[in-house]
């Protein structure tokens, strides 16, 4: 379904790669995580499956195909395979919930009888069924969240990438997100989460995958958070070979991804009338019902959830502590294996491949063929409404 073989990224101007020969293959339905410090290159990885920029060295296959192969001109066409979801939402501002959903539609030619049953059916789906006719602003983060799932996922995408969905959002609206996810998960959709939300991590016991400075440290099924994702290794000087010796994380070997065995993929639903967001595997798919989403949980159990989360967050914070302390005492020993200093924080990036950088959002988004008329009254609306 995704398979990186090799792949390294260096953006123009810098020396250290941003991806460092990746090796990975996510199988079809499988839920992952992607976790690392800040910097760690995690958007990277999402951006090159998406596309929106292309690897240095190796080879990026997505749904069988080579994404060095796909011209341009057909990149557009290829992303109506993926849903994309960004932490900041990137709602139109103008629209209400209804159109927001089915302008992903609307560009890509659906037609209006398709529209009408299709958006009230994701609607249902993320719990907005009633917010339809309402604007972004008179919406709560949680619930622009959820329509900016339902815009993703209204094609039925085969793929969705997830960067950061719940960083904007307190830990009890990050959970429903994460229920929206699940169940559209569990209708087939391969599910990447770049994220730095510990408790959900944790809680979840997915598949987690870690990056440190561009390397694969850990690939673990059913996965926690793990003690490195949260330090800023960059700041500490702490590469991946140093953070692996000191036992910082599990290493996962030399990575393997065409030899290494089938991961144990939960089985799909049968799709029955209760089954939750069902992809079909034809294009036009059939319809299905999708089942209401679940009712409010009650004070009570919303303040166990809550306390349980804080505690395992102060938890984490703990063990993350220590974890930078002993890095920080270990520096110095490790002085002689460190690697060439990093590059100052917060320098100026290099503008991005100049061949999709002058795309606008709705094109990068797959939403419409490069240089085809834009909507001048939307299309560079596009932003965070909160
Ligand atoms: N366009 C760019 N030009 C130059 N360097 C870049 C560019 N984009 C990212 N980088 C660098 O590549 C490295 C990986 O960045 P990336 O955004 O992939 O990390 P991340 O794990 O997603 O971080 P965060 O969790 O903060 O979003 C960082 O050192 C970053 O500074």
């Amino acid at each position: 379904m995704i398979r990186f073989d090799h792949v390294s990224k260096t953006y123009r101007g810098t020396k250290r790669p941003a991806l460092d020969s990746i090796d990975l293959e996510i199988l079809r339905g499988e839920f992952v995580f992607l976790v690392g410090a800040s910097g760690s290159g995690k958007s990277s990885f999402l951006r090159l499956v998406l596309k929106e920029d292309r690897p240095t060295g190796g080879n990026i296959h997505v749904l069988g195909q080579d994404l060095n192969a796909i011209s341009n001109r057909k990149v557009p066409y290829f992303r109506r395979n993926l849903g994309v979801v960004f932490q900041d939402f990137r709602l139109l501002p103008g629209k209400n919930v209804f159109d927001n959903v089915a302008f992903t539609l609307q560009v890509i030619g659906k037609s209006r009888g398709f529209i009408q049953e299709a958006v009230p059916d994701v609607l249902q789906m993320v719990g907005l069924a009633e917010k339809a006719n309402r604007l972004p602003h008179e919406l709560s983060g949680g619930e622009q969240q959820r329509v900016a799932i339902a815009r993703a996922v209204v094609n039925k995408p085969a793929i969705l990438l997830a960067d950061e969905p719940t960083g904007n959002l307190d830990p009890s609206t990050s959970a429903g997100i994460m229920t929206v996810l699940e169940r559209i998960n569990a209708g087939g959709t391969t599910v990447v989460m770049a994220t730095h939300d510990n408790a959900i991590v944790d809680h979840m016991k997915r598949r987690v995958v870690e990056l440190v400075t561009g390397q694969i440290v850990r690939d673990e099924d059913q996965g926690g958070y793990g003690m490195t994702a949260e330090i800023a290794l960059q700041d500490s000087g702490l590469t991946a070979e140093i953070a692996l010796s000191e036992g910082l994380v599990r290493p996962t070997g030399p990575a393997q991804p065409h030899t290494a065995p089938v991961r144990q993929v939960p089985p799909m639903p049968p799709a029955t009338a209760a089954t939750p967001f069902v992809r079909p595997a034809e294009p036009e798919r059939e319809r299905v019902t999708v089942p209401p989403a679940p009712e409010q949980t009650t004070d009570a159990q919303e303040q166990a959830a809550r306390q349980q989360r804080a505690t395992a967050q102060q938890q984490a914070a703990a063990q993350q502590a220590a974890a930078l302390q002993q890095v920080q005492q270990n520096r110095a020993a490790a002085a002689a294996a460190a690697a060439p200093p990093m590059p100052p924080q917060g320098a100026p990036h290099d503008p991005r491949d100049p061949a999709t950088e002058s795309l606008t959002l709705a094109e990068k988004l797959g939403l419409r063929a490069p240089g085809a008329a834009a909507d001048p009254a939307n299309d560079q609306n596009v932003g965070p409404t909160t």
